[in-house]
């Protein structure tokens, strides 16, 4: 029989958890201080509300800074559950477990890497978490009963677990999910006063670098505060490399251009060799996609008449990015596959009539 699990804060991580798990047949009970959070999260087909009896797992999915006191509050409620919580800080809310007093051999903290830059339940998806990583955070006194039920929850909702102490945890965050946070917010923050001109040049690059500035400011304002040591440890090393590219381009701007270029190609060739690291699904090896591009006309069905043409080409999709700018007659479809297909996809697309591009 599947466990009984107590979702507590019922936003986008819990109700999306309440979802994946009602689905993966756990008997899911939601709780919230919010009614209306309580409401769409039961609506959403989450699990039940007002439900006193005992739970066998807790999953705290409240804002970060109110984590710890949740945990040691369903600790002391409920003694034989297993509690964890999937903040996406580790080492402040441990701390926090460990100085209560509270039984925390029960207590294994977790962190789900999949999410979104909406916030609530209304922005919830069952398979949010559906081939991501979900970090396993024990500490010296977790029992191997609470990993197992952490573990078993995590791998349930189709996640792919990964163990490892809060310490390490937090500063890998710090640099694979904190940093991008806050260089997507200093990106877009610059375009606030840009004259509209301007603005309307962005294309596909700044969409995709600035996405994530969409997010809550009021969660990030925690998950940052929460993990100030490891962040102001990757965020000098940025200052250096920041100062270095202001350097060469000082040099540039005063007609001194010599070893500038070096400077700059070094930086870029950087970021190559760092975003080829980049796992794909289920932690696999990062994958080589070649992109194919085809031209969309701006009419109802033409979406759709593409897919059935790639579909009855019988190729794999791996990826799929739309590029339409305000006002113009046609967008980009972006279609990745694996190389093999690449010859085939042009073929068959452009026999049909589609304008296509490698
Ligand atoms: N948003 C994201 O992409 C990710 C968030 N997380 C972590 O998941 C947790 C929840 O984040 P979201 O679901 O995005 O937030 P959210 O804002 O969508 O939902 C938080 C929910 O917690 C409730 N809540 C507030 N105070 C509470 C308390 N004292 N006790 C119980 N519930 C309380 C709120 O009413 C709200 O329904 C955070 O700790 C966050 O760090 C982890 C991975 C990804
Ligand atoms: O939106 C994305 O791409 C994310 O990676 C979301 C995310 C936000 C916060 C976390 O603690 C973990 C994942």
């Amino acid at each position: 029989m599947r466990a009984h699990v107590r979702i507590i804060g019922t936003g986008l991580i819990g109700t999306s958890l309440g979802i994946a798990l009602t689905n993966a047949g756990y008997d899911v009970a939601l709780d919230d201080p919010s009614p209306t959070a309580r409401w769409l999260a039961r609506d959403l087909r989450a699990g039940r509300i007002d439900v006193d009896e005992a739970p066998d797992v807790v999953v705290v999915a409240a804002p970060p800074d109110v984590c710890g006191a949740a945990v040691v509050d369903a600790l002391t409620r409920w003694p034989e559950a297993v509690v964890t919580d999937v903040a996406s800080v580790k080492e402040v809310i441990l701390r926090e477990v460990l100085s209560s007093g509270a039984d925390a051999s029960r207590y294994v903290g977790s962190h789900p890497m999949a999410g979104r830059e909406r916030s609530g339940a209304a922005a919830a998806r069952a398979d949010l978490f559906d081939g991501r990583a979900w970090v396993i955070v024990p500490h010296d006194s977790t029992d191997a009963r609470s990993v197992q039920a952490v573990r078993s929850i995590a791998t349930d909702v189709g996640a792919a677990v990964r163990t490892m102490p809060a310490a390490e945890h937090d500063a890998a965050v710090a640099a694979v999910s904190h940093l991008p946070q806050l260089a997507a917010s200093i990106v877009a923050a610059g375009l606030r006063d840009l004259p509209e001109p301007a603005v309307g040049l962005a294309g596909q690059g700044l969409r995709d670098v600035t996405r994530i500035a969409a997010s809550d400011p009021r969660l990030w304002t925690q998950i940052l505060y929460g993990n100030a040591p490891a962040l102001v440890h990757v965020l000098r090393e940025v200052q250096e490399h920041v100062a270095e590219v202001v350097a060469a381009l000082e040099a540039v701007a005063a007609g001194r251009a010599e070893g500038a270029l070096g400077t700059l190609s070094r930086v870029l060739e950087a970021g190559n060799l760092g975003h080829a690291r980049i796992p794909g699904k289920h932690g696999a090896p990062p994958a080589a996609y070649e992109v194919v591009s085809v031209v969309i006309p701006d009419e109802p069905g033409s979406l759709a008449r593409l897919f059935a043409d790639v579909g009855e080409a019988g190729i794999n999709l791996e990826d799929l990015q739309l590029e339409h700018g305000i006002g113009q007659a046609v967008g980009v479809a972006y279609l990745s596959v694996v190389p093999g297909s690449v010859e085939p996809l042009l073929e068959t697309l452009a026999h049909r009539g589609w304008r296509v591009h490698q």
